[in-house]
């Protein structure tokens, strides 16, 4: 039973507004702040690491990349492919570095993608676009210790679709040793007839195609060794928080992966991710655990 389905468009779209949600502050405020604190912990990072920023993954103007290097002699040096949220429409690189300023510190690479966003991309332009970020960055830096994957909201539909390609028709077959899908949004039909869609402009058959809910024996084929973290904001709206909970089921129930669910306390759509800036941070904590370096 799905609840999405009995919803008129207004409490669709109240599910779907994140910024409704914040316990913390009224709806402008909160993405306001949003867009600061990511702006200013991406300074920060950029401030603190060395940086190849601008690094084309491909042809086109926005297929671009910027790489957060730590200074290590370790050779035990794991690479974090960070995607950015925003409802496929807002945000860039440019404010995707703040994850980089802990994490650089423990001697992990960070790598935060950008992609086309709406209305210049579309759904499959940006879902092509990040898998082939992902070819390049492996091709890159083969030296790496281990491959990581972190989308935040849009970011971590995109990190699953990632999960869920078929690397069969591309140049190399990325072995993604972990996952951290933050207040992802995994099943995009309940969008289709939401503002977020307007300049999406996804018609039914692309919302099915590029939903990584109908995409899971794909990611179990391709993805079977991968640590996955399912993660969910306690300020959440519940169609959000549902579609982390049915995400997180539909790849539990498949054997042999790894997924575990985390139910973050006292965060909304929003700090769930800002506060990846924070060492102490309980994501961040996870995150470093997972790639053994915590
Ligand atoms: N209408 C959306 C806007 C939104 O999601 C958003 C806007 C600017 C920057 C980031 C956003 N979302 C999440 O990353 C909301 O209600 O939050």
């Amino acid at each position: 039973m799905s609840r999405w389905k009995d919803m008129n468009k207004d409490e669709l779209e109240r599910q779907f507004s994140p910024s409704q949600w914040s316990h913390r502050m009224s709806e402008d405020d909160v993405i306001k702040s949003h867009v600061t604190a990511l702006k200013e912990g991406t300074q920060l990072a950029r401030g603190l690491a060395q940086t190849l920023l601008n690094v084309p993954y491909g042809e086109g103007e926005g297929e671009k990349l910027d790489v957060y290097v730590p200074t290590t002699t370790s050779l035990d040096v794991p690479l974090v492919i960070y995607l950015h949220g925003g409802y496929w429409q807002f945000l860039s690189k440019e404010e995707s570095g703040f994850m980089a300023v802990p994490l650089v510190h423990k001697g992990v690479v960070v790598v935060a993608v950008g992609y086309d966003i709406a209305p210049k991309g579309n759904m499959d332009v940006m879902v092509s676009q990040v898998r082939r970020s992902v070819v390049s960055v492996v091709q890159q830096y083969s030296h790496i210790s281990g491959l990581y994957l972190c989308g935040h909201s849009a970011g971590a539909h995109l990190a699953a679709m990632i999960l869920s390609t078929d690397w069969s028709q591309y140049s190399v077959n990325p072995q993604i040793k972990g996952a951290f899908l933050v207040s992802g949004i995994y099943d995009l039909l309940p969008i289709l007839s939401t503002y977020v869609n307007e300049p999406l402009k996804m018609t039914e058959e692309v919302a099915l195609r590029n939903s990584p809910s109908q995409l899971v024996p794909q990611l179990k084929l391709s993805s079977s060794n991968c640590d996955i973290v399912v993660a969910m904001a306690q300020n959440d709206s519940p169609e959000f928080r549902k579609q982390s909970e049915d995400y997180y089921k539909a790849l539990e129930s498949t054997e042999g992966l790894k997924v575990t669910l985390e139910d973050v306390p006292n965060t909304d759509h929003f700090n769930i991710i800002e506060q990846l800036v924070d060492g102490d941070y309980h994501l961040t904590q996870l995150l470093l655990k997972m790639m053994g370096k915590s």
